[in-house]
């Protein structure tokens, strides 16, 4: 792994009297990551801090080379990625095209080129034939797909996704995890997933966290050994078998993550 792309220190994020996260440290470079964890774990927390959308009660969050507590900073940043969030709305109203062109627009990309970068990011998420069609008249997976073209357009260098198969069906999830791995070549994709076989088809890098903390970080092939080595056999295939080996061995010792590297 090169230098990191996104990384947080120290970080807690709390939701009125909820810790959602405690004090985590983690690092993310270039490559495809799942991140992974029971439902409340913390993982859409940890997704808004990294897309800049809420700010952390405590730590340290350093993007693209540049720590964002400072608003020139953030704004800089936020040009340079893509987000799709679990919940994400659009104007029912917009085309297809009008709704991608007006997050370039609001991403600052050069006018001259918002009309082509519309088009392209479109076509990757396989909606070419339907870019002037109003999104409200779509299907929810189709939606969905909207959602990631509208992530992508400015060909990010970081690339947040909350659940982004969630109502895709299994041709598209196929198909969607195709597009993650082309993406990851390029950039930082960290995507949150409840899909064990999304990270074992796209994701060379696995975080799993529970509870606030940090129970696993490292590649998918370590999660797998993990799984080999573990005495159940809990899980349907090697990588969910690693997934619940992860979580009990952090539940039997909290305080130690499981694979981390620094
Ligand atoms: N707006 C909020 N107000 C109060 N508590 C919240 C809020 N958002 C999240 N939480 C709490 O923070 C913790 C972490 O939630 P988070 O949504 O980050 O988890 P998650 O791993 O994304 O869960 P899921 O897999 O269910 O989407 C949970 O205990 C949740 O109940």
């Amino acid at each position: 792994m090169t230098g990191s792309t996104a990384q947080v220190t120290g970080l807690t994020v709390r939701h009125r009297r909820t810790v959602a996260l405690d004090a985590v440290d983690i690092s993310f470079g270039s490559g495809v990551h799942g991140l992974l964890g029971p439902n409340g774990a913390g993982k859409t927390s940890l997704i808004r801090v990294l897309a800049t959308v809420t700010a952390p009660a405590a730590g340290r969050v350093t993007l693209l080379g540049r720590d964002v507590s400072g608003h020139v900073e953030r704004a800089e940043v936020r040009r340079r990625l893509g987000y799709l969030p679990q919940e994400f709305g659009y104007y029912p109203g917009f085309t297809v095209r009008e709704f991608v062109a007006y997050v370039a627009w609001l991403k600052e990309m050069r006018t001259a080129d918002v009309p082509a970068a519309v088009e392209r990011a479109v076509r990757r998420v396989g909606l070419g034939d339907r870019i002037d069609t109003k999104v409200k008249t779509l299907s929810g997976g189709m939606v969905r797909r909207v959602g990631i073209a509208q992530a992508i357009v400015n060909e990010p260098e970081l690339l947040l996704l909350d659940e982004p198969t969630a109502g895709l069906d299994p041709e598209q999830r196929v198909e969607f995890r195709a597009l993650l791995r082309e993406l990851g070549a390029a950039a930082t994709v960290i995507v949150s997933t409840h899909l064990v076989e999304d990270v074992a088809a796209a994701c060379s890098e696995v975080t799993l966290i529970e509870s606030g903390r940090l129970a696993f970080h490292g590649s998918t092939a370590e999660l797998t050994v993990l799984g080999k080595d573990s005495a159940d056999d809990h899980g349907d295939n090697p990588v969910e078998r690693g997934y619940t080996a992860a979580l009990r061995a952090h539940r039997a010792h909290p305080s130690l993550p499981v694979g981390t590297r620094r």
